[in-house]
């Protein structure tokens, strides 16, 4: 029987009187890669927040691995890693320093921590500055540290917000193979992006917000089969209502251009 890791029932959130979740019910197999998309502001990260226990007060029961996450330990935090959208980094230290210190608080032991981290960093390219202070990192080696860190303690389910922000097109198609791997060896993964070429290719189903509910659920074929239209941005235009890119365009440089 598939196993369920995560289930979402009837969730909801407001901040003050905008409601951004309003409703939304949703289960997660073992192994899936649910690309998980919406416009700007949809509630994408509000619901991946409420997931790892950063946001509260909401309405509704979220239970992962069949705990519910507001009664149950932190326990459960241990097997999850997390990319976020936006993400501070410790600029002072090293990648060594940080990833150890990541791999620490994981519960990893320092020696081994600095074994994986070190193997991880050669393997995405940027071994040369694993003692390099983080400052001087480029946007994509900063990514690529978020990465390596969530990943660190071989969690069974990752949050991934818009991870390949910044990364190369040769980056971009390792982590799209490290996703697919880690997907065949049962790992869960939530992705979040707007890069919707890579949505359609790499999840094995896709779920769409939109105000504050869930427009579409199912593989890219389903979607495919229910929307006249063809490419996962179409569809997400399509379901979304948005017709007005090419009117908006215009009127955006018609006011660029007064003076
Ligand atoms: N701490 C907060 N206080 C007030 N409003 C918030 C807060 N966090 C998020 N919001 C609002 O909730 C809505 C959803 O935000 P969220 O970041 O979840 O959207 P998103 O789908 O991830 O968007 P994007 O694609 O732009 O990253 C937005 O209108 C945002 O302004």
């Amino acid at each position: 029987m598939d196993e369920i890791l995560l289930s979402i029932k009837d969730l909801r959130k407001h901040y003050g009187s905008k409601t951004v979740l309003n409703g939304v019910s949703l289960e997660v197999k073992r192994g899936e890669i649910i690309g998980y998309i919406g416009p700007n502001g949809a509630g994408k990260s509000t619901t991946i927040k409420i997931l790892l226990g950063i946001e509260s007060g909401y309405s509704g029961e979220v239970k992962i691995f069949g705990q519910d996450i507001s009664t149950e330990s932190m326990e459960y935090k241990r097997k999850i890693g997390y990319v976020p959208e936006i993400a501070e980094l410790y600029d002072n230290l090293t990648g060594y320093e940080y990833l150890t210190f990541i791999g620490e608080l994981y519960g990893l032991d320092s020696d081994f921590a600095d074994f994986k981290a070190k193997r991880l960093m050669n393997l995405f390219g940027i071994g040369e500055v694993y003692h390099s202070r983080i400052a001087s990192y480029s946007k994509g080696m900063r990514q690529k540290i978020l990465i390596i860190s969530s990943l660190l303690h071989n969690p069974e389910i990752l949050f991934f917000d818009e991870p390949i922000n910044g990364l190369d097109a040769n980056s971009v198609m390792i982590f799209k193979e490290i996703m697919t791997q880690l997907a065949a060896q049962g790992k869960t993964i939530f992705y979040s992006s707007h890069i919707m070429d890579v949505v359609e290719k790499i999840s094995s189903r896709i779920i769409l917000l939109h105000d504050g509910k869930i427009a579409a659920d199912g593989t890219f074929e389903e979607l495919k089969d229910t929307n006249k239209e063809g490419s996962l941005e179409q569809i997400f235009n399509e379901l979304t209502g948005f017709s007005e890119h090419k009117e908006i365009g215009e009127r955006f440089v018609s006011v660029v251009g007064e003076m």
